[in-house]
């Protein structure tokens, strides 16, 4: 079967070429390396190959693993002597010689098969000690390197995954190569040695045997399970990262109706892992058979030419048995290997952090191994059709926010009617018997106290939160009714608290509309006022926004996540708090130009606690406690004793004293 390629599984998991690119960089980013022959995931750290970083950085413990080592090869000579001896005994039992013939020998016996139990024991003890000094002091380095990338940290799910299994890898490397590779090597001369004292050939053919076991099957292991091994830890890393944006972004992924594309991407991740784990453990079993072959096969040899040789009867069984332990030894190697090349991509991906943790200065940018951009996921744009390729943006045409490229009809007409939402049973309602109209057209905004209910609407608008009473239709027609995937294309946009994704600019944009051309990205960017950001910016909207937008400021996080609704363009657009984290004169820019950019007849319900720009919409419904308190135009509402005059007049004192407000 031929080795699928990286690229080909990011292609295939997002379905487009973008995300082809972004994929295989995530998913597949030791491709390079696998191809060169080698099977690193990252470019080689500074200090050399990754087992060699990781082993400079085990001298101070060094001692205590070479005892580790010298016990586990005593350990396995044990194993190897016991076998021996036991088969000596038998068969010289048969011949039932005098019992002070055998008193050695059982005694023996007895005493290696306790000690061996005795000394498994101390190497483990021995190697544990050693190794969980050594992964203490990679993990400080690795969390400290990470720390330090404050300029382009890697995502959460990606961080944990060095920290936890990459980190392993280190101590795996150790208990499960270094040390039983180097202690059935050292098994293994010893054993052709003895057998040379018996006969010389049959120790040459031991050593042919043991050279196969040791050398030849752990060489084929590695080169039939390397590709898929190297694919295997970058591929867990972004399925982390799939983890973090499918349950920090569910509700942004559903208002956009993307939560389909992103489950469907992270679940073609998750089955390549699958396919590569299951081939990785076929070719493994293959290989354990092979080595059970060729112990059997050696055995036979080594029996026949012992036989040739005259060895007598009771020494030519304890060679046969001895030799398949020894080959049985020897095969550990094979296990070794295949741990070595599963573990190769993870130590390449912990290496730059050990080694880095002196050059990397807070806000330098991370080298290619982690630049953002590569670990971007891209299963929140369907991207690929934007044809956008210039790294600065350039000078925008002027142009008006279109609409999404399908025709939906016209914009319908939203109504509630006696709407209750009850989160528990038991609970004050948080929507309690909420009327409201919106014809098409109409800008309504909803404001009101902390916790009167105004997200809470919101939530049932996009389908988060269902009513426990009454309904809510689009053109009479109940909003439950419409399936999931239809409802972001006709009412939704943005949500309080919305989730900015570790990707470009223009891939957090494209999940509001996917395909938009660099126009409409640039009319909604210029709405929310977050073009001449883009523009300043080197990379323009290939700039990586960090984890939860964390390389913006609160401000640029909001206008990002504004355009992104103004780019979607339902047709019932709702905006949530569009201006939260914004000062009070930016405030009133981009809720100007926001509600400027929606184009006539689109529908407008404004989620706001801040009063000031809401003197041109339809109409103010204050919500209170879940219950409608006061409605009508701002001018009307500020004439009116009540909630909304009394914020109102707090409000302007607090943004412009209280001379303005008096005067
Ligand atoms: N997921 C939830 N589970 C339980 N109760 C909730 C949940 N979300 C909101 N509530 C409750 O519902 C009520 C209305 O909350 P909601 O978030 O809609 O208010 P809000 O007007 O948007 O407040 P704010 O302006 O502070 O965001 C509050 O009492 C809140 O505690």
């Amino acid at each position: 079967m031929s080795e699928e390629r990286p690229a080909q599984a990011g292609s295939a998991q997002a379905g487009s070429a973008q995300a082809a690119q972004a994929g295989s960089a995530r998913a597949g980013s030791s491709q390079a390396g696998s191809e060169s022959g080698s099977a690193q995931a990252g470019p080689r750290p500074a200090g050399g190959a990754p087992e060699l970083v990781v082993l400079r950085l085990a001298r101070p413990y060094l001692n205590r693993l070479i005892s580790a080592g010298l016990l586990a090869a005593v350990t396995e000579f044990a194993a190897l002597a016991l076998m021996a001896t036991a088969t000596w005994l038998l068969m010289a039992a048969a011949g039932q010689p005098p019992l002070d013939r055998l008193t050695v020998a059982i005694v023996a016996v007895r005493a290696l098969a306790v000690s061996r139990g005795v000394l498994r024991y101390t190497e483990r003890l021995a190697g544990h000690d050693a190794v969980l000094r050594l992964v203490t002091d990679v993990r400080t380095r690795v969390f400290a390197t990470l720390a330090a990338r404050r300029g382009a940290p890697p995502r959460t799910g990606d961080a944990l995954s060095r920290l936890v299994s990459d980190v392993e890898a280190v101590q795996d490397l150790l208990l499960r190569v270094v040390v039983p590779g180097a202690a059935a090597g050292l098994v293994s001369v010893l054993a052709v040695g003895l057998t040379a004292l018996v006969s010389p050939s049959a120790a040459l053919v031991l050593a042919g045997g043991l050279l196969v076991a040791g050398v030849a099957l752990p060489a084929l292991a590695t080169a039939l399970t390397r590709r898929a091994a190297a694919e295997v830890a970058p591929l867990r890393g972004a399925l982390a990262a799939d983890a973090v944006d499918l349950t920090h972004g569910a509700a942004d992924l559903a208002a956009f109706g993307a939560t389909g594309a992103a489950l469907d991407a992270a679940q073609r991740r998750a089955r390549r892992l699958a396919r590569l784990e299951r081939r990785l453990a076929v070719r493994g079993f293959a290989v354990d058979a092979a080595g059970v072959l060729v112990a059997g096969l050696t055995a036979g040899a080594v029996v026949f030419v012992a036989l040739r040789a005259g060895v007598g009867g009771v020494l030519v069984g304890v060679l046969a048995v001895g030799t398949l332990s020894a080959v049985e030894i020897a095969l550990a190697l094979v296990g070794a290997a295949r741990q070595w090349t599963a573990l190769r991509a993870g130590l390449a991906r912990v290496a730059p952090l050990i080694t880095d943790t002196a050059e990397q200065a807070p806000g330098t940018p991370a080298t290619s191994t982690d630049a953002p951009k590569t670990d971007a996921g891209p299963a929140i744009t369907d991207g690929g059709r934007t044809g956008v390729e210039e790294r600065t943006p350039p000078e925008p045409a002027p142009a008006a926010l279109t609409t999404p490229s399908g025709d939906r009809g016209g914009t319908p007409d939203l109504r509630f009617d006696q709407v209750t939402v009850r989160y528990r049973s038991g609970a004050p309602a948080a929507l309690d018997t909420f009327d409201l109209d919106l014809p098409a057209g109409r800008r309504v905004a909803v404001v009101g106290p902390s916790g009167a209910g105004k997200s809470t609407l919101a939530a049932v608008l996009t389908g988060a939160v269902r009513p426990d009473g009454g309904r809510v239709t689009l053109d009479g027609r109940d909003l439950g009714t419409y399936p999931p995937e239809d409802l972001p294309a006709v009412v939704g946009g943005l949500l309080a608290e919305a989730y900015v994704f570790h990707a470009t600019v223009r891939e957090n944009l494209l999940l509001g509309r996917p395909g938009a051309d660099e126009l409409a990205l640039f009319a909604a960017a210029e709405a929310a006022g977050l073009a001449d950001w883009v523009r300043d910016q080197p990379d323009g909207w290939d700039t990586v926004v960090g984890e939860e937008g964390a390389q913006l400021s609160g401000g640029q996080r909001q206008r990002l996540a504004l355009a992104r609704a103004l780019l979607a363009a339902p047709a019932v657009l709702v905006l949530d708090e569009p201006t939260e984290g914004l000062d009070p004169v930016a405030a009133d820019e981009v809720l100007a130009g926001a509600l400027a950019a929606v184009p006539a007849g689109r529908s407008v319900l404004l989620i706001s606690h801040r009063l000031s720009g809401l003197a041109g919409l339809d109409e103010i419904v204050v919500l209170d406690a879940g219950r409608i308190i006061q409605r009508g135009r701002h001018a009307e509402l500020i004439a009116t004793p009540g909630w909304y005059r009394d914020q109102w007049t707090l409000q302007q004192a607090a943004e412009h004293g209280y001379l303005a407000v008096s005067g």
